[in-house]
Parts: structure tokens; C-alpha cells; sequence
């Protein structure tokens, strides 16, 4: 069924009247979600790093993306499509987790989350450290079901506790998978490397369902081939596309708390997302910018562009299901 587009959607500040330095930021200059009362498409920052085992500080990756984000035009010729005018994209501000209690951060994460989705909007979040994986699908699975699952980062994720914590950004997708708001149909990591605490970690991960294409992987048989057999395994499933940093090599994004040698270029990792785009992408994540240790938005500007991407695509399918 067709629904008539409400209004004509409000894009970003026009850069050649008002420069693009100048103003608070908001995500590729959008406008605040406040200013046009409903989203399709929502962004949102997760500013919270109290699950990471390594560096901290991903809580100022939403803001430092926003930063970035800049620089971004409103015609994506990658894609051949303008995102911003096919649906209303807004930056929704932050969620205001606790930092001094996972729990209930996850907790308020998960509701801020329900909210946004129960408008009716897709949601791109920005910053955070990858423990806010979970609570998101947990939202997004109560909205869709157990959601096919691409997981781009150069872990796993699926270890099981930290120090005897569950919850934490080494653990968001074992917990998801013990919570049944995975489809184990349709799961997948991309750009896995590095070492492990054993070789368990890849026995336990294979059981959960999760296949694994490592970086080398993606090195060796090309980006076209991956994201074919990414497609493929997704299906026409409703689609969750989480994206931690570390995915791209430590020259591509030193800005972040766990890096590991040896990962995908922001080129090959930006032409898998758009090899993605007949995917139907309900919602995702962007985790584990970390600016402290970036140097000249290296890591800030990389993460900009993939989130854009994933609007893009999110975008045009709202207005190809308008019609
Ligand atoms: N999710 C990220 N970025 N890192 C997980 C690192 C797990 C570890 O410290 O062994
Ligand atoms: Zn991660
Ligand atoms: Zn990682």
C-alpha cells in the first residue's frame, strides 16, 4: 500500500547562503526534528561508552559525525539519488543515557528507541560504543520481528561477559542471539580480523548462525562479490546494518577505542553499504568514533559518508514504497 508523502520534506542549510562552518551542527545540516514535527528517517546520537573494555570516549562520536558531517551535498551521485528530498530526514538530538549504570542506560536506550520507531521512522544512530547494538534491536525486533543482521566491525561482539558483566560492547550480539530478535537465517559479520581469545570465539560464533567474511576476505574476492553474497544471505528481510569503525583499518579511522591492523578501506567499506541498497534496511547503527584519537576527521569524516549512505538507502526506499 501507498501513502501520500505529508509535505514536501525540509533538507539540509542551503551551503552557498549560509556557509557550512557557521551554525550549531546537525547531521549533514538537517534540520532538528523539533522543526519538523515528524522524521522518516531519524538521527539520533547515542552519546555512552561505559561498556567499552579498551579506550574509552565513543560517547562524543554522535557529535564529532555531526561535526563531519558538514561537508556532505545533498545529491549522492554513488546512488543517483538526493536523500534528503525523497523523505524527511532530521536530526532527532540525543538520547540521554546514564553513564554510571549500564543497565539502565540499555533501559533508556530501548525506550528512546521504541519512541522514535513508533512513530513510524527508520532510525540512523550515531556514536556510542557497541554495547547499544543491543537495546536498538531489541526495539527495532519488537517493531519487525528477529531482523537479518549485516554486523561490519573488526569483532565479533558475540563473547559472552567481560569481568562478569553482560552487557558490554564485546557482547551486544551473543545477547541478542540468546534473545531470540536475531534471525539466525541471516547473519553476518564483514571485515572480522585480528586476534581472538581462542579458537572457540569463531566455534561459539559459528553455532550462534553468524557467517564471517573477514577483511582478507574482502581484500581477495572484491567488494562486488561481497556485498552479491550479502544480498543474498538477507534476502528480502527486514535488514539491521551495524557498522562499528574499527571495520576500516586504523589509517582509515584511528579514532576509535579497539583498533586492529589490517581492515577494509572507507572505499571498500562505503561500496559494499551501497551494493546493500536493494536491501530493506529498517534501521542502523554507526558505533565507537572515539575523536580523542582521530586526527583531522579522519575517522569522523569516513564515519559521515557511511552514515550517509545508509540514509540514502533508507530514504529511497520510503519513496519507492510511496510510489
Ligand atoms: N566492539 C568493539 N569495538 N570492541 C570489542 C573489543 C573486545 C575486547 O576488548 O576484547
Ligand atoms: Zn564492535
Ligand atoms: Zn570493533
Amino acid at each position: 500500500m501507498s501513502t501520500p508523502a505529508p509535505r514536501e520534506p525540509r533538507g539540509p542549510v542551503d551551503s552557498s547562503r549560509i556557509p557550512r562552518y557557521a551554525g550549531p551542527a546537525t547531521f549533514a545540516r538537517l534540520p532538528r526534528l523539533d522543526e519538523v514535527g515528524t522524521a522518516d528517517v531519524a538521527v539520533v546520537g547515542v552519546p555512552f561508552d561505559t561498556g567499552v573494555s579498551y579506550r574509552p570516549g565513543a560517547r562524543f562520536g554522535g557529535n564529532a559525525i555531526r561535526e563531519a558531517s558538514r561537508l556532505l551535498r545533498p545529491y549522492n551521485p554513488a546512488q543517483d539519488a538526493s536523500p534528503f528530498a525523497l523523505a524527511q530526514v532530521a536530526d532527532a538530538g540525543d538520547i540521554a543515557a546514564n553513564p554510571f549504570n549500564i543497565d539502565e542506560a540499555v533501559e533508556t536506550i530501548e525506550g528512546a528507541a521504541d519512541d522514535i520507531l513508533g512513530t513510524g521512522a527508520r532510525m540512523m544512530t550515531l556514536g556510542g560504543d557497541h554495547t547499544i547494538a543491543l537495546p536498538l534491536l531489541r526495539s527495532v525486533a519488537k517493531k519487525h520481528g528477529p531482523v537479518a543482521l549485516l554486523h561490519f566491525d573488526a569483532h565479533l561482539d558475540t563473547w559472552d561477559t567481560y569481568f562478569g558483566a553482560e552487557y558490554t560492547h564485546g557482547t551486544p550480539f551473543r545477547r541478542a542471539v540468546e534473545e531470540g530478535i536475531l534471525d539466525t537465517e541471516a547473519l553476518s559479520h564483514v571485515g572480522t580480523r585480528g586476534p581472538l581469545y581462542g579458537k572457540k570465539d569463531l566455534t561459539d560464533d559459528e553455532k550462534m548462525g553468524f557467517g564471517i567474511v573477514t577483511s582478507a576476505d574482502v581484500m581477495r574476492r572484491g567488494v562486488d562479490e561481497i556485498a552479491d553474497q550479502l544480498r543474498q544471505r538477507v534476502g528480502d528481510r527486514p535488514l539491521y546494518i551495524s557498522i562499528d569503525i574499527d571495520v576500516l583499518d586504523p589509517a582509515h579511522a584511528p579514532g576509535t577505542g579497539t583498533p586492529e591492523a589490517g581492515g577494509l578501506t572507507s572505499r571498500e567499506l562505503l561500496e559494499i553499504i551501497r551494493g546493500l541498497a536493494s536491501c530493506n534496511l529498517v534501521s542502523a547503527d554507526l558505533v565507537e568514533v572515539a575523536p580523542a584519537y582521530d586526527h583531522a576527521e579522519i575517522t569522523s569524516v569516513a564515519a559521515s559518508h557511511a552514515a550517509y549512505e545508509l540514509t540514502t538507502i533508507m530514504s529511497r526506499q520510503i519513496a519507492a514504497s510511496r510510489g
